[in-house]
């Protein structure tokens, strides 16, 4: 299974690439992450010309948005474990300054949101990356994730 997050945002602050540096190279080889970057464009419909074309073909694909449906870290888990057992790949989709188009929101298999509160894109992606760690400690009992 491949974990692949298209994210709008590129030459990102140093503690950004720090921090999912981190965090990806703490995920196990069946189960990576890779970040492809989208430099932003002048409309949110010129970038998603741009994603499109950076989303692997047959991925299943999860568009994230403050106004798509929540998740808890549990849920999270038994998608990742389901999403290995079934060897699907699965895209995020990460928006820039005025989010996603909204043909990406629509062609995405789900809309999915980290928080109720609208994050920098950067946080989002620095979220995200850890959030699937997390998910992943969870579905190996590593003491990482405490209840
Ligand atoms: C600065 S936000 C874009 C805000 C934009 N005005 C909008 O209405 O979508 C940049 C990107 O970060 C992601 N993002 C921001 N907040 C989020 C949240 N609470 N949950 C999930 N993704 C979020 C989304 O992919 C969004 O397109």
């Amino acid at each position: 299974m491949r974990l692949t997050i298209v994210s709008v945002g590129h030459k990102m602050p140093d503690w950004v690439a720090m921090a999912t540096q981190d965090y990806i190279k703490r995920m196990p080889s069946d189960c990576s992450i890779e970040i492809k970057e989208i430099k932003p464009d002048l409309t949110p419909a010129k970038e998603a010309l741009k994603i499109a074309v950076a989303i692997p073909k047959g991925s299943r694909v999860i568009a994230l948005d403050e106004r798509g449906k929540d998740q808890s870290t549990q849920h999270l888990a038994t998608h990742l474990a389901n999403w290995r057992q079934e060897g699907f790949d699965i895209t995020f989709l990460i928006g820039g300054a005025d989010g996603l188009d909204a043909s990406l929101k629509e062609g995405a298999q789900e809309m999915w949101r980290l928080s109720s509160l609208t994050l920098p894109h950067a946080m989002a992606r620095v979220i995200l990356v850890e959030q699937l760690y997390r998910a992943w400690t969870i579905l190996q009992g590593h003491p990482y994730h405490r209840e």
